[in-house]
């Protein structure tokens, strides 16, 4: 944020001569056996400073790191003035340089701790009961459809940060949802999403929640118009869509024109990034999925972290240890994603969000002062919910090519514990070998032992692993509403400090605007073969074989 390129801090050099020298030699086998407490120093057990009790256990140990590493790791956070942007971006400096904007969304989750000034601050409050309100009438069955049933059914219309946010929270946090109350969230301007959905609905007893802070996306205002037309073929009178349709933006003017009541509207504010929108109104069919109170709990979670990441001396930060973890296997071992491998079904969609979270933020080639970088910046993100994955690709992750650093995130309760907590305790197991494994692997010697000779030369090396894969273990002891919202939060900072790091904006996303532009232009051109110009022969070629077969 510097906006300085991260190579010319001095321990960006030290770290390239500390790989140089000592990669080869860090090797976790021979580091835990030649230290017995390396578990104790490299772990650290988070409590809550405030709020919801919050507890959760990050071991870091099986990672390829050493003190003196953890050491100049940690010098060159200092040295990108991690601190002193993180004290910014809390005192709403405009620190998304690129748009002139304050990063906020810390201010949507502070019971009170931080001092905020900027303009919109003040109505958070507000907005917060709003929602308390409307979704308790909702709930409660006091709100009505327009022919006076309770509504059973809720739709997000939203795309991007005002869909993943709700999706994967509320999927996170089931076990507290109300189980009459059905969600379904539509994003994809595919119309085949839209109308399965509405296959399952009844207008009656609906309810469209259309999120987009913009409410000028493509996406989200055809999906919008569309639930519109489906509604009044039923209802008729334009009058009822106050009943059915609430909007949830930064846009008065643009929901207003859409036919919304501003009584019907949420507002939030332009220094709440889309991708860090779910606590703002964006978050209106959680708190309905979910109830207010856990709504609330999980904001309160997440402001236990940011107490956590304001106060806490970097070498104990969390969010700072996670990030700087990230760039040792980034930026000096190449690797080029990180995978989030959540052992809790109810988590199945963290690694999407941490998707747009991560890569939309991190995913910038130029420093803020507008230096093409000369490193690697965001990694790739992806994961799956345990054991699904293990059947699938871990195969690659323990004996391929590339090395793919991973968080294994899970509760030691589950919410489920069905046939005597069997299925927990097989899942954890799980959740405790695979770290093992991708750390320790085992050797050709263990092999040849356990097969016995024989065998070919080929399958014993087959049954080789090479371990020394790093991972971190995130442990809870049950996924809470405000667990989870430290968890996110914990995430949120990790990017911010990376962000810092490598002196990118990871609060713009101009990379997705090229493609935008060009699909209007070409949704003009679409009638006739002979209207496609200005395009390559290969994408020219593509829009006549669809012209040439469509069928509308
Ligand atoms: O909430 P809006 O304005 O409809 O935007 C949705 C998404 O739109 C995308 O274009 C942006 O890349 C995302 O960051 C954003 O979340």
């Amino acid at each position: 944020m510097s906006g300085l390129p991260a190579s010319e801090y001095p321990s960006w050099k030290r770290l390239q001569q500390i790989y140089s020298s000592e990669h080869s030699r860090l090797i976790l086998r021979d580091l835990f056996a030649q230290d017995p407490a390396r578990f104790s120093k490299f772990s650290k057990e988070y409590t809550s400073p405030s709020g919801p009790d919050v507890t959760f256990l990050l071991d870091y140990s099986k990672n390829l790191i050493t003190g003196p590493i953890v050491d100049a790791l940690l010098a060159l956070a200092r040295e990108a003035q991690v601190e002193t942007f993180r004290d910014k971006m809390f005192a709403g400096e405009h620190i998304n340089t690129s748009e002139d904007r304050a990063v906020l969304h810390v201010a949507l989750r502070n019971f009170g701790d931080f001092k905020i000034s900027e303009e919109g601050t003040d109505q958070v409050a507000g907005v917060l009961e709003h929602m308390k309100s409307f979704s308790n009438a909702v709930r409660s069955g006091e709100w009505k459809g327009y022919t006076g049933k309770t509504i059973d059914t809720i739709v997000n219309i939203g795309i991007g940060g005002s869909d993943l946010g709700p999706v994967m929270v509320t999927e996170a946090l089931k076990a507290y949802s109300k189980r009459d109350l059905t969600a379904h969230f539509v994003s994809n301007i595919d119309g085949t999403h839209i109308s399965e959905t509405l296959r399952l609905c009844n207008p009656e007893t609906t309810l469209f929640i259309i999120a987009s802070k913009t409410f000028t996306t493509q996406e989200t205002i055809t999906n919008a118009e569309s639930a519109r037309d489906w509604f009044l073929a039923s209802a008729g009178d334009k009058v009822h869509v106050a009943k059915h349709f609430v909007a949830l933006s930064t846009n008065t003017a643009a929901v207003t024109s859409f036919g919304i009541d501003k009584e019907n509207m949420f507002q939030f504010w332009d220094w709440v990034g889309g991708r860090y929108s779910l606590w703002s109104a964006i978050g209106l069919s959680i708190a309905l999925v979910i109830g207010y109170d856990n709504f609330e709990e999980l904001l309160k979670g997440a402001h236990g972290m940011d107490q956590h990441f304001v106060k806490t001396p970097l070498q104990d930060n969390l969010p700072v240890l996670m990030a700087i973890l990230g760039i040792w296997y980034n930026d000096f071992y190449g690797a080029q994603t990180h995978a989030l491998l959540p052992y809790d079904q109810y988590l199945h969609k963290f690694a999407d969000y941490f998707q747009q979270g991560d890569m939309e933020s991190n995913g910038k080639s130029v420093t803020k002062g507008g230096q093409r970088v000369n490193y690697q910046t965001g990694p790739i993100i992806w994961g799956a919910a345990g054991t699904n994955g293990q059947h699938s690709f871990y195969q690659l992750v323990h004996q391929g090519t590339k090395l793919i650093p991973a968080d294994f995130i899970a509760p030691a309760t589950t919410h489920n514990p069905i046939a005597n907590s069997k299925h927990h305790r097989i899942l954890l197991s799980n959740f405790f070998a695979q770290p093992e494994a991708l750390a320790f692997g085992k050797t050709e010697e263990e092999v040849r032992k356990e097969l016995g000779p024989g065998q070919t030369e080929a399958l014993y090396k087959s049954k080789v692993f090479e371990g020394n894969k790093p991972s971190n273990s995130l442990m809870f002891p049950k996924l809470t509403p405000a667990t989870l919202g430290a968890l996110i939060a914990l995430y949120e900072h990790k990017i911010f400090v990376q962000g810092v790091i490598w002196g990118i904006n990871s609060f713009d996303q101009m990379g997705v605007e090229l493609g935008k532009v060009l699909a209007k232009k070409i949704l003009a051109q679409l009638g006739k073969p002979g209207d496609v110009q200005g395009h390559d022969s290969s994408t020219t070629g593509v829009i006549h074989y669809y012209q040439k077969h469509r069928q509308e």
